[in-house]
């Protein structure tokens, strides 16, 4: 079902299927899975921000995305992860809900 996901992706236990360059960032981070739980995709782009060394040394809460992939894929250049609402908005848009 291509529906975009609703704007409550609060439910950590949502199926969601990446789209395609989203998929290849979860896959960087270590996913091998098609589908994946909102849980999940928080989870793998938390450690793809880490193992790429994404986040600020110095304000760990901020991410500067600019010259990555992430970047791209969302849209901006950086992001506050005290800012849960903006990222999910920016997030859902590459995803596409799966019937569960
Ligand atoms: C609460 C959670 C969160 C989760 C979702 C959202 Cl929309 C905001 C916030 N969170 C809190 N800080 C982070 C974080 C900060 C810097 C670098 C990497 C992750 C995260 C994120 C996780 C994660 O899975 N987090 C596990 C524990 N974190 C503790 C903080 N750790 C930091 C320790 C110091 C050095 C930087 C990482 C990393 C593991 N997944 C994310 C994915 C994105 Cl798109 C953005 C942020 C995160």
């Amino acid at each position: 079902d291509d529906r975009e996901l609703s704007a409550d992706t609060s439910d950590d236990n949502k199926l969601v299927r990446p789209k395609v360059e989203f998929h290849s960032l979860l896959q960087h981070a270590g996913a091998t899975k098609d589908v994946f739980t909102m849980k999940e995709v928080m989870f793998y782009l938390g450690q793809y921000i880490m193992q790429k060394q994404l986040y600020d040394q110095k304000q760990q809460h901020i991410v500067h995305c600019a010259q990555d992939a992430l970047g791209q894929v969302l849209g901006i250049d950086s992001f506050s992860v005290k800012e849960p609402r903006v990222l999910f908005a920016m997030i859902t848009k590459n995803l596409v809900a799966v019937k569960s």
